[in-house]
């Protein structure tokens, strides 16, 4: 297992850093911010924690040509700007995060590791990455925290343990993520799931988080962790990642083998169909209206 790569500095990136370094994972951490400053900072910050836990890890202060030579990279950043967004809250950031996503895309050309995009709007930012990259192995982390908080808010609610639940939430990470209820089982036995409590659930725990701390990190940090160690082959599992799927990019579940995904939908009802379709559309209409405006930032400014 070679170096693993985190760009962005904030919430996100420093959890994902953090817990990069606490498990073990990989022997050299890079990591690379808007401005040099920020990446020693927090490669300083990761180091402190690196002696106090006897961590294997060493964390580096990088630019982001620096990459090209880790097993994965992480792509954490955000633009500044202020989300007034009170629906579909994840898209306010579309236009102003776009010209990021490419000037690094850009950089990373011919990149031949995996890329983790946990930027939002995720599901448009990957495919952005994706195609402006043209890397191979490029997924969005989000529907596979969205399944998590999905699995915990079921077992809460049918008093199980968590566990015990199996089942999907696929699509966007967003309003038109698809609860794949009718696949859902408990202890192997098809679930009653009560959809709008769920539903409610799913809409409202982000606000909740970020409202009483600021930013969701941990959750997304886990979600990162759990899809590198299947990414890299370390342990075989299937994660909800957005990806391309029949033309599309949209959270899917893949199932990892030695590092290799397979796309395994579950057997969706007529209804979670016409959701995923919809969602879909929606996906497809809105990257098409991502253009470039304004000047694309230098990537070389990045460090
Ligand atoms: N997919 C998910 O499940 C999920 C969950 C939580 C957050 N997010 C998203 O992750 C992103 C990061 O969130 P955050 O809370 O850490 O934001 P933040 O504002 O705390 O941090 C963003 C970081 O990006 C850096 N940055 C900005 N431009 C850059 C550039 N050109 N090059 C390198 N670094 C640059 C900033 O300096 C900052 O350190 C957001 O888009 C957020 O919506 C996604």
């Amino acid at each position: 297992m070679g170096s693993v790569g985190v760009v962005g500095a904030g919430a996100v990136g420093q959890t994902v850093a953090a817990t990069l370094v606490a498990s073990g994972i990989c022997p050299r951490l890079l990591v690379v911010s808007r401005t040099v400053e920020q990446a020693r900072a927090l490669a300083a910050d990761l180091d402190d924690m690196r002696q106090t836990t006897g961590s294997p890890v060493q964390p580096e202060a990088r630019r982001v040509a620096d990459l090209i030579g880790c097993h994965a990279v992480v792509v954490a950043v955000r633009a500044a700007f202020t989300n007034t967004r009170a629906a579909d809250v994840r898209m306010g950031g579309a236009l102003t995060n776009a010209p990021v996503i490419r000037a690094l895309a850009t950089t990373l050309r011919g990149y031949q590791g995996t890329v983790l995009v946990v930027t939002n709007p995720v599901d448009l930012m990957t495919r952005l990455f994706a195609e402006t990259s043209g890397c191979p192995r490029v997924y969005g982390i989000g529907s596979n925290l969205d399944s998590a908080r999905y699995r915990l808010t079921l077992a809460h609610l049918l008093d199980v343990p968590a566990t015990t639940v199996h089942g999907h939430v696929i699509g966007e990470h967003g309003d038109g993520a698809v609860v794949c209820a009718s696949s859902t089982t408990v202890n192997g036995t098809p679930a009653a799931v009560p959809l709008a409590e769920v539903r409610a659930e799913l809409r409202t725990r982000p606000g909740q988080i970020s409202a009483g701390v600021g930013r969701t990190r941990s959750g997304p940090a886990g979600a990162v962790l759990s899809t590198l160690r299947k990414a890299l082959g370390l342990v075989d599992g299937t994660e909800e990642l957005t990806a391309e799927h029949r033309g599309d990019w949209l959270g899917i579940p893949l199932r990892f083998t030695a590092g290799q995904p397979v796309a395994c939908l579950p057997a969706l009802n007529a209804d979670e169909d016409a959701q995923l379709a919809a969602t879909a559309t929606k996906l497809r209409d809105a990257y098409q209206a991502l253009r470039p405006s304004g000047p694309t930032p230098n990537s070389q400014e990045t460090t």
